[in-house]
């Protein structure tokens, strides 16, 4: 599903956000991506989705090879994935349901599909009665619902986070990690980005720790691992 061989990531200004990283994340998987400030989780992320490109190595996403992808091939790329951010990305003048029907108008689903497709979703995240809210008359949990359902609308094979607790109390984000435990289980793989002691010592799923743009651990049914 993803597999990294001795990628490397060094941005123009010198800084190094990762180095020598040999991974692999295999299909259904549930993996935190956890580590200091600074340490390159944010650049794993963004490697994966093609945000930005390896200074070094070889990675594969979803069977391509990201570093060889001509500039029209990133859309199928991305149309794979699913991203969730901390701060949501909503558009703010769309409802919850316009906000969820446009990740399929952008790839052509029909309106029809649609309309099927998109109540189903905001039923997965628990939202449906919100459907004609605005990002605005929904809390923070509650768009960060919206934008899970944004991110799996279109059945990607791997959903990506980072830092999707981020602006959550502790217990909207449970309820947050239960709707992505709930994707998991029906097959999609998760990688996660997190901060979030309370998640992933109470999640216990694979972990992948990265500290000064090295992988220092890599651990089945892990914990968070640091105090902050
Ligand atoms: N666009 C950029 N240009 C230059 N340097 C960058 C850029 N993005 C990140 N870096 C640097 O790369 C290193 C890794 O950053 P990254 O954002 O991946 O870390 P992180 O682990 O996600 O940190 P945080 O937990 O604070 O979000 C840091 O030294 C950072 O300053």
């Amino acid at each position: 599903m993803i597999q990294m061989n001795g990628v490397s990531k060094v941005y123009s200004n010198g800084s190094v956000a990762l180095s020598d990283i040999n991974v692999q994340i295999d299909k259904g998987e549930f993996v935190f991506v956890v580590g200091p400030s600074g340490a390159g989780k944010s650049t794993f992320i963004k490697l994966v989705f093609r945000e930005e490109l390896p200074t070094q190595g070889e990675l594969v996403v979803n069977g391509r090879n990201v570093g060889d992808l001509e500039p029209p091939e990133v859309p199928y790329l991305r149309r794979s994935l699913g991203i969730v951010f901390q701060d949501y990305r909503l558009l703010p003048n769309r409802t919850a349901y316009e906000n969820v029907a446009f990740a399929m108008q952008v790839v052509e689903s029909s309106h029809r599909e649609i309309q099927k497709r998109v109540p189903h979703v905001l039923d997965l995240v628990g939202l449906r009665q919100k459907a004609r809210h605005y990002p605005t008359q929904m809390s923070g949990g509650e768009q960060q619902r919206i934008a899970i359902a944004r991110a799996i609308v279109n059945n990607p094979v791997i959903v990506i986070a980072d830092e999707p607790t981020g602006n959550l109390d502790p217990e909207t984000s449970w309820e947050i990690m239960k709707i992505f435990d709930r994707i998991n289980q029906n097959g999609t793989t998760i990688v996660m980005a997190t901060h979030d002691k309370t998640v992933v010592d109470g999640m216990r799923k694979r972990v992948i720790a990265i500290e000064k743009s090295r992988i220092v651990r890599d651990e089945a049914k892990g914990v968070y691992g640091y105090e902050d």
